[in-house]
């Protein structure tokens, strides 16, 4: 078979700032995060194949290719578009897993996006989204393409505009699962050492905070170290259910400094803020 591979970008995100506001009655939380696209991300080669497979020539490590959420979404497209087409997918994986920059729901999303074109499959980018949360609760705001407000636990997205930023971005070396972070702050809620954060317009909306930090930090004494690393610069942040944590800058030049004047031994980069997902094409 002759594969014509095309390449795709899969963005990070970063939460500039997330409130956990409630739980639904299936143990899932209520979130209200404002959610950033950067110029940092994974690449993901696509060939269409005419066998129906689907096919990932770069397994990633720890994770079987048949959980890998790049596979999960071709099946997942296939199954409700009925196409019997298949795919090959070469990852190129930059985002560090576990680190609260949403690399595997974007894989997911990229696959959704690019294969709904390849296939022909002609699914509006609504209909992406309702398969995507299927994928995990960060895939529809990589769909949806644009910068945004997101409630529920993901999927009730509003857009927003967001000025010109630069980022530096530090990974502590630890690798931290979602699912237990939010199973401890549930736990933190019954003995009153978190609280639900109440309506964002109560707050002064200039305020940013992460909720799960204090949990995460509890648990991981790397994330506390990198964000006193950061606090000398300014006023960091963690990212989603961690572990990288970020500083927001005004200027490429003033994160580049900041960056460099971090120990050699803080992993981690600097990125811009984008203003939509590199593959958003204007349609809703
Ligand atoms: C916290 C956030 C913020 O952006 O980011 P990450 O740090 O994971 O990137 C996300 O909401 C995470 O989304 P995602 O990583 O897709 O989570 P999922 O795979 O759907 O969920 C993993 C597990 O976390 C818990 N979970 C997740 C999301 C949510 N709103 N409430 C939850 O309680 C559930 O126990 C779930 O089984
Ligand atoms: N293509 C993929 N890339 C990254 N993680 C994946 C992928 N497929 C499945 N996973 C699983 O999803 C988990 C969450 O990864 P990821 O979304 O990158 O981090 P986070 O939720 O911290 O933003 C990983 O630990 C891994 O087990």
């Amino acid at each position: 078979m002759n594969l014509h591979f095309q390449r795709f970008p899969a963005p990070a995100k970063l939460n500039l700032t997330l409130l956990i506001t409630g739980k639904r009655t299936d143990g899932y939380h209520l979130l209200d995060s404002d959610f950033r696209f950067i110029d940092f991300g994974d690449d993901i080669d696509i060939a269409v194949r005419d066998d129906g497979c689907i096919v990932l020539e770069t397994p990633t490590p720890g994770v079987e290719p048949e959980s890998d959420l790049t596979v999960r979404a071709a099946r997942l497209l296939q199954q409700a578009s009925g196409s019997r087409l298949g795919a090959s997918l070469r990852v190129t994986k930059r985002i560090p897993m576990g680190g609260g920059l949403g690399g595997g729901s974007s894989d997911a999303a990229t696959v959704l996006l690019a294969l709904n074109k390849l296939w022909g499959c002609g699914l509006s980018r609504q209909q992406l989204m309702t398969l995507g949360v299927q994928l995990g609760a960060d895939v529809p705001v990589f769909i949806f393409g644009r910068n945004a407000r997101a409630r529920g636990i993901g999927e009730q997205l509003e857009a927003i505009d967001l000025p010109a930023a630069w980022y530096v971005v530090c990974k502590p070396p630890v690798s931290v699962p979602t699912g237990p972070v939010f199973q401890l702050f549930s736990q933190k809620l019954l003995t009153g050492e978190v609280r639900f954060s109440i309506m964002r317009s109560l707050f002064d909306a200039t305020q940013k905070q992460n909720d799960l930090q204090s949990v995460v930090t509890a648990m991981y004494p790397a994330v506390n170290e990198a964000l006193n690393r950061l606090n000398e610069y300014g006023s960091p942040l963690m990212t989603g259910s961690g572990a990288c944590v970020f500083l927001e800058l005004e200027s490429e030049d003033q994160a580049k400094s900041v960056f460099q004047s971090l120990s050699k031994d803080m992993v981690g980069f600097v990125a811009k803020g984008l203003a939509t997902h590199p593959l958003y094409d204007g349609e809703a």
